[in-house]
């Protein structure tokens, strides 16, 4: 394992300190989730009674492979925890989300859960959201006019980068489990998030964008020194 999955298995175990059984737990996508689902599966074997519900279908591949058993959003509306992994974490446990393209369902399952706790390396805090490219997912019609709407609701907002059409990495365009496109926003520096949320929200055609505000309750960063705990103020 190397030095960084060290320290989101950490993270990840760290979150399990707060799992009981009966909860209804929604699981997030991405390679920190990963570990928090394989840690998972082992207090399930173990007696552990949960009831996840997946934020992709990557991780419900996984989870019902290790034998978690799963639920759906409309058969538990409310979870009683969320633990997902970030793109970056900023101040007041803002975060990016949406680096492997799930942002949309994972949005929808944080604000589901009673709270939602996150996982992540300690390189993930930063003090300015917006050196990783925020992605903002959209539906595959007039993608142009839909760009050129992004590019005036940032401007409203401080912000300006470019707009990258998401792709895999055989060339193929990345579509998400919900059948839409991602367009990466290169801001570097947004320095208002909620005023960019809110602009980007009003932009037809924008199906969700990954700047999870107000969600998280607590952030769980491991890094060289040991694992913090912040909850937000
Ligand atoms: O769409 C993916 C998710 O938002 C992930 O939770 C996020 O990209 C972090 O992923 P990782 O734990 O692999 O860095």
């Amino acid at each position: 394992m190397t030095d960084a999955d060290n320290l989101k298995r950490q993270a990840a175990a760290q979150a399990l300190e707060y799992v009981r059984s009966g909860m209804k737990l929604g699981l997030g996508t991405g390679s920190t989730a990963k570990h928090l689902v394989d840690l998972l599966a082992l207090r399930v074997n173990e007696g552990l009674e949960v009831v996840g519900v997946p934020t992709s279908e990557a991780t419900r591949a996984q989870a019902e492979s290790l034998g978690v058993p799963l639920g759906t959003l409309d058969e538990h509306p409310v979870l009683d925890l969320c633990i997902d992994g970030a793109d970056e974490v900023g101040p007041d446990l803002t975060l990016i989300k949406g680096g492997g393209g799930a942002l949309l369902r994972e949005k929808i399952v944080a604000s589901a859960a009673k709270q939602m706790i996150v996982i992540a390396d300690a390189s993930k805090k930063v003090e300015v959201l917006g050196t990783f490219p925020l992605p903002i997912e959209v539906v595959d019609f007039g993608v142009a006019a839909i760009r050129r709407g992004i590019d005036r609701a940032a401007r409203n907002a401080g912000c300006h980068g470019l707009l990258t059409l998401r792709r895999r990495p055989d060339g193929h365009v990345f579509v998400t489990d919900q059948g839409h496109l991602i367009l990466d926003a290169a801001y570097h520096s947004i320095t208002n998030p909620q005023a960019l949320a809110a602009e980007l929200s009003n932009v037809p055609g924008v199906v969700e964008h990954g700047l999870f505000i107000n969600l998280a309750s607590r952030v769980i960063l491991a890094g060289a020194g040991g694992v913090t705990v912040i909850d937000r103020a």
